[in-house]
């Protein structure tokens, strides 16, 4: 319908509810009748398939509608009317406020990388077509020169038809057959006309020709004699070549992928089994009511529209499967989307033309050169559409998640060779599958690096967390102490992180397979502890923790750490609690489902930050031998900047072990002479004991440290300094040593 259209259309219903409201008797009733008729009656229901409005495509067919409004005219007394008479909706300029802006120029256009990797395409496609005509050209020159006599024959044939007026002998064979002569007779003089004609310009031209010739052959150098000569013999080659055998071949094969039309669409929305679609489709509706045509969008297609009334996007998105068979694509070429800021029943269906775990990854920028500022974006992977997803690392603690052999390693190892590129970067790399897979980064650059999950590995982890913790409780101090131009929003800057002296430079901590470390025995409490601060106050202070999981559940990914992390990586999940876990509470409902992916899409995830809905990207496949070149060059930097430290530079890093005199239950007891004490109070003689370690604690720490030795707290009556009572939360000199004679006990037994 256009613009007029609605226009007579908001008129034609301006004048009857007019008319209506002004005869408010026993007449009314009918009048609704009328309006609705009038609705329906105006609606549009082209031939072809109109774009609608979610009102005009799913509020009911005319008839129903006039159905109804028939039942409720049936008592006029009763009828209220419920759509007001007034304006239609907000106005034009309240309208225009809340509309979309549509880009000025393609996002493509807009990044300069994506600019300068479409030129570079560009470059390589014309180059390869280039050379490979070029390598050709004395196979074209031969093809051409074998097939100039027979180019010759046909032009002289040709010619020698046109002289004729061949193409007018049709037509004087059938007045023949009809006995019609007039015409024969018309046709015959039109034909003398024309040869005459024809045969003087062919005479004429024949003079000219070989007169011209004959002035080359004499005047002209040797040069134009082969130029002209070529010219002819390729001109006659080209005419003699047959129409199933071309000269030239074809230097590249394009995969043809069908254009996505909405009767397909349509098809495979109805061949999903969802009632609310049948039904409309079995009415004569759609079942979906489209808000834009159909488009090219990146290398697929893009198509958008709503469901009918009460059917979700995410009703949708768990049919997949199905969907992509009534597409008859892929499945790793068919993404139906939601669209946050919209309804829930706005669908964009984007159909690619390739599988996305198929389709060629445009070269990551970073591969061979460049470096990294970890507070900028960074590409780190591709949307469906091709296009590189960008992520600052720091101000962020992330999660990944996955079942095994998704990608999740390869994910972690990524964004650590991103961290790695960073000259300033402090890395931890923790392995605990103990393959190596993080060798490459944690070799050549870590500051602490282990593989394994034996008990040393777990204490010279545990060991680290506690030295990062330290740390991050001595920044706080740091950032606290700046001056507000410095600091303005107290937290790490990139100019704060290159003043060596403030040593505020990002760490940045990565964990594979950390269920390990939250569900060990032993100090699977104080892992848990350490990493829900460093989540919580890290990312402020340039601390960065990076944690992966197969099994991201409550035990092995602790909420306190989950709900807090400010990015997440969920490649493929088998159900939604892992998936909710990984992305967060209720994504699940919200559509926002890495159930979805197929065992094919290995390193394809959902991904949750940047400031962005959860996004499908592809990681960039960076494997093994990959990731030791990338490693090299950045330790090769950091040579350069004197920024290799530690477990890269050969150093020993290792202050203490955990099993080393440090033991929680042994300090407590050296310090609670007392049979029972206030949690504050032994943390602070702790604090005392060993600052390294104790320094900052309060007295929820102390409990959550407690709770793997199988210790609780409880209230404990004290006095204050002031000398007053008081019930707080606190300890048993009694507990702890039980907890420290069970402890020994097990030991003894193991050894
Ligand atoms: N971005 C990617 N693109 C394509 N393939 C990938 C990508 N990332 C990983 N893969 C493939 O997936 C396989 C499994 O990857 P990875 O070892 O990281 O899985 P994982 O989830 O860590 O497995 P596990 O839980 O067993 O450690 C790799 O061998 C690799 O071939």
């Amino acid at each position: 319908m256009n613009h007029d259209d609605s226009e007579r259309e908001r008129e034609l219903f301006a004048r009857l509810e007019a008319d209506m409201t002004s005869r408010s008797g026993p007449d009314a009733g009918a009048d609704l009748v009328d309006l609705d008729k009038a609705r329906s009656a105006t609606r549009p229901d082209g031939a072809d398939r109109p774009i609608e409005s979610a009102d005009g495509a799913q509020a009911g067919s005319g008839a129903e509608s006039a159905d109804r409004a028939e039942d409720e005219s049936a008592d006029p007394e009763k009828t209220v009317v419920v759509d007001s008479p007034g304006p239609d909706g907000p106005g034009f300029w309240d309208g225009a406020r809340r509309a979309r802006r549509l880009p000025i120029l393609p996002a493509w256009v807009r990044s300069r990388a994506e600019l300068a990797a479409s030129a570079r395409w560009l470059a390589g496609y014309s180059g390869h077509i280039t050379a490979y005509h070029a390598v050709r050209t004395p196979l074209y020159a031969g093809k051409l020169a074998l097939r100039s006599p027979a180019g010759a024959a046909k032009t002289v044939g040709a010619v020698g038809r046109w002289l004729a007026d061949a193409e007018g002998a049709p037509l004087r064979r059938w007045a023949v057959a009809e006995a019609n002569a007039q015409e024969y007779f018309r046709l015959s003089r039109q034909r003398d006309h024309r040869v005459k004609l024809r045969a003087l310009l062919f005479v004429l031209a024949s003079i000219v020709g070989v007169g011209a010739a004959i002035a080359l052959y004499v005047l002209a150098p040797t040069w134009v004699h082969l130029v002209t000569g070529g010219a002819l013999v390729a001109a006659l080659g080209w005419i003699g070549a047959p129409a199933d055998a071309p000269v030239i071949t074809r230097a590249v094969q394009r995969p043809k992928a069908d254009k996505l039309t909405s009767d397909m669409v349509l098809r495979a929305l109805g061949a999903l089994g969802i009632p609310a679609i049948n039904q409309a489709q079995a009415k004569g509706r759609d079942g979906l009511a489209f808000v834009a045509p159909i488009t090219r969008d990146g290398p697929g297609w893009r198509a958008e529209g709503d469901l009918p009334f009460g059917v979700t996007v995410t009703d949708v998105i768990d049919r997949r499967e199905r969907l992509a068979s009534g597409l008859r694509r892929p499945l790793g070429c068919v993404w139906p989307e939601a669209v946050p800021e919209e309804h829930t029943g706005r669908l964009v269906m984007w159909v690619g033309d390739q599988d996305m775990s198929k389709a060629k990854q445009p070269a990551w920028p970073l591969a061979k050169t460049g470096s990294v500022n970890l507070f900028k974006p960074v590409a780190w992977g591709t949307d469906q559409r091709g296009r590189w997803v960008e992520l600052t690392l720091m101000y962020i603690a992330g999660i990944i998640g996955a079942i095994p052999r998704m990608g999740k390693t390869f994910l972690l190892r990524l964004l650590l060779l991103i961290a790695a590129l960073d000259q300033r970067a402090e890395l931890h790399t923790y392995d605990l599958k103990g393959t190596g897979d993080l060798d490459p980064v944690g070799d050549r650059v870590s500051h602490r690096h282990r593989a394994g999950d034996e008990d040393e590995d777990i204490e010279y982890i545990l060991n680290g967390l506690r030295e990062v913790r330290t740390e991050m409780r001595r920044r706080t101090k740091v950032i606290r102490g700046l001056p507000r131009d410095l600091c303005p929003e107290s937290k790490v800057t990139s100019e704060l992180a290159d003043k060596k002296e403030l040593g505020l430079h990002p760490i940045v901590i990565g964990v594979d397979e950390c269920q390990v470390l939250f569900e060990h025995a032993k100090y699977g409490g104080e892992f848990e502890e350490i990493c829900t601060d460093l989540v919580k106050r890290g990312p402020a202070t340039g601390i960065v923790l990076l944690l992966a999981t197969q099994r991201p559940d409550a035990k092995s990914l602790p909420t306190g750490i989950s709900a807090n992390a400010g990015a997440r990586w969920c490649l493929k999940v088998m159900s939604q609690v892992e998936n909710d876990m990984v992305l967060g509470t209720s994504a699940y409902k919200r559509g926002i489902r890495a159930t979805m992916f197929a065992w094919a899409d290995k390193g394809i995830c959902y991904f949750v930050g940047e400031g962005a809905d959860a996004r499908i990207v592809r990681g960039v496949f960076a494997d093994a031998p990959t990731a030791d070149t990338i490693a090299l060059r950045a330790r090769a930097a950091r040579m350069l900047a004197g920024t290799l430290t530690g477990h890269a530079a050969g150093e020993a890093v290792e202050s203490e072990t955990a099993g080393s005199g440090y033991d929680l239950l042994a300090d407590i007891l050296a310090v609670m002479p007392e049979d029972k004490a206030w949690n504050e109070v032994i943390v602070a003689r702790l604090a005392n004991l060993r600052p390294e370690v104790y320094q900052g604690w309060g007295a929820e720490q102390l409990t959550a440290a407690l709770k793997p030795h199988g210790v609780s707290t409880g209230q404990v009556w004290g006095t204050t300094d002031a000398g007053k009572g008081a019930n707080r939360r606190g300890i048993k000199r009694a507990a702890i040593l039980a907890a420290a004679d069970t402890e020994s006990d097990g030991q003894a037994g193991a050894a």
